[in-house]
């Protein structure tokens, strides 16, 4: 598949009355990369979950490649184009083994060969509960490579650095920004950020440009 655009227009999430992303406007062309920076807190995990139908919307526009999902069949067709990169708050939440979630980005064979270059090779029979961080946030971004081998046109990551040692962090930003999609990558990390096209900062639930 080829890169999608990305448009957000007005969107609004809520937990309960607290509101986490207010009026959010956003324009990514297709092919972008985009640092998504700003403040813990400041509604980045939750735009990101959000563009994927993980995070209920109250208002505004989401589109993915010109679509607004609505459908079930529409929000199924989304995650299938567009590469998921989750926060790893634990990695015990993971029932899986690692060869399943290689497997299970659609291009099994691109994984775990992206898995094997990141350090990963024979350990495809472990959960990945047992993984340290920072191989969990591996296995994540070899699934992903999988996913864009198998399709997908756009790449959400969600602190895809947090977890890695400082040449985990050179070479998952390498990774990351070398990938043939768009990418909006939620980012702590200045390696990261300076290796995107755009960085795109969260302040009090609203985007604006920073760079
Ligand atoms: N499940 C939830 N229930 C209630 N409030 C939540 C929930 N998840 C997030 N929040 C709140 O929504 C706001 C935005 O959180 P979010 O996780 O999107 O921030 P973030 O920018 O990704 O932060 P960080 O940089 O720390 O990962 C915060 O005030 C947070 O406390």
């Amino acid at each position: 598949m080829t890169a999608l655009s990305l448009l957000l227009k007005g969107v609004y999430c809520r937990y309960g009355r607290h509101p986490a992303v207010h009026s959010a406007d956003l324009a990514v062309p297709a092919g972008l990369r985009v640092a998504l920076i700003g403040t813990n807190g400041s509604g980045k995990s939750t735009l990101l979950r959000a563009v994927l139908g993980f995070q209920p919307v109250s208002g505004g526009v989401i589109e993915v490649g010109g679509v607004r999902a609505v459908t079930s069949a529409q929000w199924r067709g989304r995650r299938t184009e567009v590469a998921w990169i989750p926060q790893l708050r634990s990695t015990g939440r993971f029932p899986l083994l690692l060869g399943e979630l290689l497997d299970s980005s659609g291009d099994g064979g691109a994984a775990r060969e992206a898995a094997a270059r990141l350090g990963l090779a024979g350990l495809e029979s472990r959960g990945v509960h047992t993984l340290s961080g920072g191989q969990a946030q591996r296995a994540w971004l070899a699934r992903a490579v999988g996913a864009v081998a198998a399709g997908a046109g756009m790449l959400l990551a969600d602190e895809p650095t947090a977890a890695l040692d400082f040449a985990g962090q050179e070479e998952a930003a390498a990774v990351l920004t070398g990938l043939p999609v768009t990418l909006l990558v939620a980012t702590h990390d200045r390696a990261v950020a300076d290796a995107c096209d755009r960085v795109v900062e969260m302040a009090a639930g609203r985007l604006r440009d920073v760079a």
